[in-house]
C-alpha cells in the first residue's frame, strides 16, 4: 500500500522492524549499526537515551549511504527509573521476567531519520504503557526457556509467545514491537520518501 519513492536505509538488525516496514509494502536497504549502544545512566530520562541511541546508529549508518535516507531505532524497557536490555541467558530472563510481572512498565523506542549529505536528521520518541499479568514462577521459566527472550528488551515479544503475558497496554501496540509505525509512516511521507499506492501488484507463485 505504499511504495518507496526515494532510496530507503533500514540501519536495523532487528527482524521485527524489517517486517513492520515489508508489511506495508516499503522497499528498503538493511544495513544495521555495529557500534555499541550507550550506557542508560541512573536518573536520566529514558526518551533522551532511546533517542541518542536511535540517533548514533543512524548517524553510523548514514555515514555509509550519504544519498539515502537512513531510519534507526532503540528499544527499551523502563521499570522503576531501570532500563532492561536483552538479557544474556535464560537466567537474566527470568529474573527480568519476574520484576516486569504483575504490574506496569513502559516500553520507549526512539526513531532518528537522517540523510548525511543533506545534513537532514528528525528524531522522536513514543512511550507505550504496558501491564503484565503475574503467571508466577514455572510459566516465566518455561517462557525463558524458549530462548526468544534473548534478542529482546526486557526479555519478551509482545508479538510472539509472550503475548499472553500481556493484559493490556496504552499507547502504540508497533512501538512495542520495535518501530512505532504511525510517527514513522508520517514523517517518511512527510519527507517523500514514500507514497501511497492504491493499485497493488500482486505476484502469485505456483
Ligand atoms: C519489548 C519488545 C522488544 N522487542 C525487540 C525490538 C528490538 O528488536 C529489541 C530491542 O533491541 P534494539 O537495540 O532496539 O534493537 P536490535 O538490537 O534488535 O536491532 P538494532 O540495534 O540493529 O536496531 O527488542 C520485541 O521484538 N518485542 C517486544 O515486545
Amino acid at each position: 500500500m505504499f511504495q518507496t519513492t526515494s532510496p530507503l536505509v533500514l540501519g536495523s538488525g532487528s527482524p521485527r522492524r524489517r517486517e513492520l516496514l515489508e508489511g506495508l509494502g516499503i522497499l528498503f536497504a538493511v544495513h544495521p549499526a555495529v557500534d555499541p549502544e550507550p550506557e542508560f545512566v541512573t536518573g536520566s530520562c529514558p526518551e533522551e537515551h532511546a533517542l541518542d541511541a536511535a540517533r548514533r546508529k543512524a548517524r553510523e549508518v548514514a555515514v555509509a549511504y550519504p544519498e539515502a535516507m537512513v531510519l534507526a531505532a532503540d528499544t527499551i524497557v523502563v521499570v522503576d527509573g531501570d532500563v532492561l536490555g536483552k538479557p544474556e541467558n535464560a537466567a537474566v530472563a527470568l529474573e527480568m521476567l519476574q520484576r516486569l510481572a504483575g504490574r506496569e512498565h513502559a516500553v520507549i523506542t526512539g526513531c532518528c531519520l537522517r540523510m548525511h549529505a543533506k545534513g537532514y536528521e528528525q528524531g522522536f520518541a513514543v512511550r507505550t504503557r504496558v501491564w503484565m499479568r503475574d503467571f508466577g514462577k514455572d510459566v516465566l521459566t518455561a517462557y525463558a526457556a524458549t530462548g526468544e527472550p534473548l534478542d529482546k528488551a526486557g526479555a519478551y515479544g509482545i508479538q510472539d509467545r509472550a503475548g499472553f503475558l500481556v493484559e493490556r497496554i496504552e499507547g502504540s501496540y508497533t512501538n512495542v514491537v520495535g518501530l512505532p509505525l504511525a510517527e514513522t509512516i508520517k514523517l517518511l511521507l512527510e519527507q517523500d520518501i514514500i507514497k501511497a499506492r492504491c493499485h497493488e501488484t500482486y505476484v502469485v507463485w505456483r
